[in-house]
């Protein structure tokens, strides 16, 4: 669930503290929110294969926005601002992997390292910033460390002090879990907090982790070992599950009890070396991340085959005959709120070549890497039908 935006309960923030968040809550750093700065640099290459292709190329990491901020890469000269408003007690105290004191050179290391990690898709550390005026002033930082063996990764956040009891931390984290399950190959996030920082347990509450278990972590600053609580977020706590978000007109009526019919025609085009194009829901629908087949909701009185001509071109600019939709196969998968009927055409010609339009990645699959690619529970029957028959 997206954070939820509370009335401010602190007085308006200074003149000084213009632009920067307004919303209440302490915003207290999660317990791993920052790796030691002399932390080696991991090493692993990203791993081949098509779903690493639509992570984020991190050497031209697009900053993220939210209402009142920007996540951006770290410049090596925002190392006096990072090193004032991290050597902080206050600060560091909350950080499971950051020393107290925090010396200056740190800052430098920490910054080339974040950059090195940031290229190869092993972390994504990032600055959060507001403004000041014209100013861009760095107010925290937030930070994903991806195991990708596990496929998760562990957040993390810091805020400095005179930026605390304005929601940062909250719109910060939420702002880069929600990238990071849309857009990279995970399966869930975690993270942990102190056991007696409340701050922090609210952030993670509020941007929709769950609390999956209790753990000891050694804290640098404290030079002794914490007992923390642990947090966990899937793509369902995060986006929501496969609901449509007002009753769709495409949906039969429904007795009482039973679920509506929701009807989607889907399509699996094929390219001359027989891969599937899969195309990745992005962040704001629900279900954002996982892969599926290009399509859509049939409009009222629509044919699958109107329909599916017509979300092709919407989706991908591409323009298809109907005589070459060819039927396959169908999906009709029970969801929690309704009931999918889903048939899925073939086609192996249209005119123009598919553009993600729609902000979505996009990836030609080979048919017996299809079952690589997280895809929503209606269309895992669909996977092995269409590897075998390709
Ligand atoms: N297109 C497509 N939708 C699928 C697949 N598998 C699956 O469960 N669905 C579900 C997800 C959604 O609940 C529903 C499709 O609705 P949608 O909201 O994506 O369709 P749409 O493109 O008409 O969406 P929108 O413009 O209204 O946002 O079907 C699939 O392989 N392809």
């Amino acid at each position: 669930m997206p954070p939820r935006r509370r009335p401010t309960q602190q007085p308006a923030p200074s003149s000084a503290e213009a632009n920067v968040p307004e919303e209440g809550d302490l915003d207290v750093a999660a317990a791993s929110a920052v790796p030691p700065p002399q932390a080696p640099v991991e090493s692993s290459s990203p791993e081949p294969g098509p779903p690493a292709e639509a992570e984020e190329a991190s050497d031209d990491f697009t900053p993220l926005a939210t209402e009142r901020l920007i996540l951006r890469p770290y410049k090596p000269e925002d190392a006096a601002e990072l090193h004032r408003l991290i050597n902080d007690w206050m600060v560091t105290r909350n950080l499971a992997a950051v020393p107290f004191p925090y010396r200056r050179e740190l800052a430098d290391e920490w910054i080339r390292s974040a950059a090195e990690s940031l290229r190869q898709g092993t972390a994504y550390h990032l600055a959060v910033t507001g403004t000041e005026g014209e100013r861009e002033i760095i107010v925290g930082g937030v930070g994903l460390r991806v195991d990708k063996a596990r496929k998760t990764a562990s957040l993390g956040y810091w805020v400095g002090q005179r930026f605390w009891r304005h929601g940062v931390a909250s719109e910060a984290a939420a702002r880069l879990a929600r990238w990071a399950l849309a857009n990279l190959d995970l399966v869930r996030l975690e993270a942990t907090a102190a056991h007696d920082n409340a701050g922090s347990v609210a952030v993670l509450r509020r941007i929709g982790f769950r609390q999956v278990g209790e753990g000891r972590e050694k804290f640098l600053s404290l030079n002794a070992e914490q007992r923390v609580l642990r947090f966990q977020a899937t793509r369902e706590d995060l986006f929501g599950g496969p609901e449509p978000e007002v009753e769709p007109e495409s949906c039969g009526p429904a007795p009482a009890g039973s679920s509506p019919l929701l009807l989607v025609a889907a399509c699996a085009l094929i390219d001359a070396d027989g891969r599937v194009l899969l195309a990745r829901r992005p962040e704001g629908k629900r279900m954002a991340g996982l892969w599926e087949f290009p399509g859509g909701k049939l409009n009222p009185g629509e044919t699958p085959e109107a329909a599916l001509i017509r979300e092709l071109r919407e989706e991908l600019g591409i323009d298809v005959a109907a005589a070459c939709l060819a039927p396959f196969a169908f999906a009709s998968h029970r969801y929690e709120r309704f009931h999918l009927l889903m048939p899925l055409f073939l086609c192996r010609r249209w005119k123009g070549r598919p553009q993600p339009r729609e902000g979505q990645a996009l990836a030609w699959v080979r048919p017996e890497k299809l079952s690589e690619y997280p895809m929503p529970e209606a269309d895992l029957p669909l996977v092995p039908l269409l590897r075998d028959f390709l």
